[in-house]
């Protein structure tokens, strides 16, 4: 039977290098897939890993309908066997929608990838859909680390390494930015609570007099 699989991680986690072998794997065996992604740091149209590995893909738009290109693609002679979706928390929920009729309606496996949450921890709207529809769910195997050594849940935003809560949902980005960018740190869900990031741990532990904090 053709599943809707959502692939869910943290930021860092391997999601995209999975997505590629997948890829790899399915195309070594002479099977066509059709690769969904959007805002992929490495640019429109990419699906990249941070191992270096990077295909083409395509760039899904605001109001891109996935079942009618992939409709379209079929009926003009083009193949599909498989359908992978990187980025899938920057979907939106009718593209989700879309999806689990490409596997239904279409009998195409749907592999999605992305982070459930945002850095406030709120689920991104398409990834809420996801949870809602997929058959199955798999966290990845891979476990990215908070600076603590406890498994990272939870994704951080960060200016100059200080976790930030205040912003727009969406702003592309990498882990280990520089100063003064935007960058993401993944942490457990205690040290997110806390708000307390490799850099203000550091700098706490530098400080002996510093009170605790609160215990909100
Ligand atoms: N220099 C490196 N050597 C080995 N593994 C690396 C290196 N850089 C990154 N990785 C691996 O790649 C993972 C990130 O892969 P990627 O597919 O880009 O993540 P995601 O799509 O989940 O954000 C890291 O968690 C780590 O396991
Ligand atoms: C937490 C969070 C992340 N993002 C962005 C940052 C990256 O561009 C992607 C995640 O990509 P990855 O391959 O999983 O590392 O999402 C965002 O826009 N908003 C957030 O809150």
């Amino acid at each position: 039977m053709p599943e809707l699989v959502f692939f869910s991680g943290t930021m860092d986690c391997g999601k995209s290098t999975l997505a590629l072998q997948i890829e790899h794997n399915r195309s070594a065996r002479g099977l066509a897939g059709v690769i969904f992604t959007r805002n992929d740091r490495a640019g429109e149209g990419k699906l990249s890993s941070r191992l270096g590995l990077v295909t083409e893909a395509v760039e899904v738009e605001d109001g891109k309908d996935l079942y009618a290109y992939l409709v379209d693609h079929l009926s003009q002679g083009g193949r599909a066997d498989y359908v992978i979706a990187d980025e899938a928390q920057f979907l939106a929920p009718e593209q989700i929608d879309q999806l689990a009729r490409v596997v239904d309606d279409l009998g195409l496996d749907v592999f999605a990838f992305g982070i459930t949450t945002d850095f406030r921890s709120k689920l991104f709207p398409g990834s809420q859909r996801l949870v809602e529809l997929a058959d199955r769910i798999e966290v990845l195997q891979v476990e990215a680390l908070c600076w603590c050594g406890a498994r990272a849940t939870h994704n951080a935003r960060t200016i100059d390494g200080e976790m930030v809560v205040e912003g727009a949902q969406v702003v592309v980005g990498d882990v280990n930015q520089s100063a003064g960018e935007v960058g993401y740190e993944v942490l457990c869900r205690r040290h997110h609570r806390r708000r307390m990031t490799a850099a203000t741990a550091r700098a706490a532990a530098l400080s002996p007099d510093v009170l605790p904090v609160s215990p909100s």
